[in-house]
């Protein structure tokens, strides 16, 4: 169970704009240690340019952000980049270096200015390939990889320097069944065990049901519901957010909700 009273990540009366658009329309979200957040929406509804905002990467017009109980603008970028992780979309792998070098540029904001990797990184990245099933493509070049091992090795890259917080923008969508299961056991664990704070946006409502401890739903900017995924995921709210018709049912593994769309017969 996920203990109360301890945020690691909190935003308050966010709102953003690109130029005169507003996109973020006051939205509020605590994300605690130990826990696992998912944010789900429409295309569009503002779920990245959320991610933005929490990271401290976009400003918000009015609201403001604390990372573990202090406003995330009196950090350093370098004291950011130590305590919080950001796997964005696509995320960028320099190209001419292997999977492991690739792996180790993540505990770069560990090493304090030190020029080169010592036992410690090396172990680290080890494990982070192991845990992420990459250790048989540690000599591959980041060029040649498949979308789903490029995913797996961003995740990698940020698990090895230890985050506090960690936020993933889609870090499942190019995943097969056996990786998806990996990816979000894996991050249960480190919700679990190292009381990492985890907050991930989704299209995959299923799989965000069976791991997530609490979602939220945004709809055009605004949140439109938050909560565990028994309240968030109702055929009513989904309908609201996304225009469409489902079911929602118990999955018989955890009981959590399960969404399938509904479809005439042609
Ligand atoms: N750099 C930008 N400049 C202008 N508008 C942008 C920019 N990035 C995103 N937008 C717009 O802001 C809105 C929210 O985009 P955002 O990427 O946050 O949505 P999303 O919920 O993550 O979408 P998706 O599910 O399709 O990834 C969209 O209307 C998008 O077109």
């Amino acid at each position: 169970m996920v203990e109360h009273g301890q945020i690691a990540l909190r935003g308050q009366g966010l709102s953003f704009g690109y130029g005169n658009a507003q996109v973020i329309r006051e939205v509020d979200l605590s994300l605690k240690r130990g826990e696992l957040l998912g944010i789900i929406g429409p295309n569009g509804s503002g779920k990245s340019t959320l991610l933005g905002l929490l990271c401290g990467l976009l400003p918000p017009s009015s609201g403001g952000v604390e990372l573990l109980g202090r406003k995330i603008g009196s950090y350093t970028r370098v004291e950011v980049a130590r305590l919080l992780g950001l796997v964005p979309q696509d995320a960028e792998l320099a190209p001419g270096f292997t999977v492991r070098q690739t792996v180790l540029t993540g505990r770069f904001a560990l090493q304090g200015g030190r020029m080169f990797e010592n036992h410690e990184d090396l172990a680290a990245a080890q494990k982070a390939l192991d845990d992420t099933g990459m250790s048989g493509l540690a000599q591959r070049q980041t060029g040649e990889l498949s979308g789903g091992e490029r995913q797996r090795l961003a995740l990698a890259r940020a698990l090895v320097a230890e985050p506090r917080v960690l936020l993933l923008d889609e870090p499942t969508s190019a995943l097969d069944l056996k990786h998806q299961l990996g990816m979000m056991s894996l991050l249960e664990l480190a919700c679990a065990r190292d009381r990492l704070a985890v907050c991930l946006v989704s299209h995959d409502l299923n799989l965000a049901a069976l791991f997530c401890h609490r979602l939220l739903l945004i709809s055009q900017g605004q949140s439109l519901a938050w909560g565990p995924p028994q309240e968030v995921l109702t055929p009513d709210l989904l309908a609201q957010a996304y225009g469409v018709e489902v079911l929602v049912d118990r999955e018989p593994s955890r009981g959590r909700p399960r969404v399938t769309l509904s479809a005439p017969r042609p």
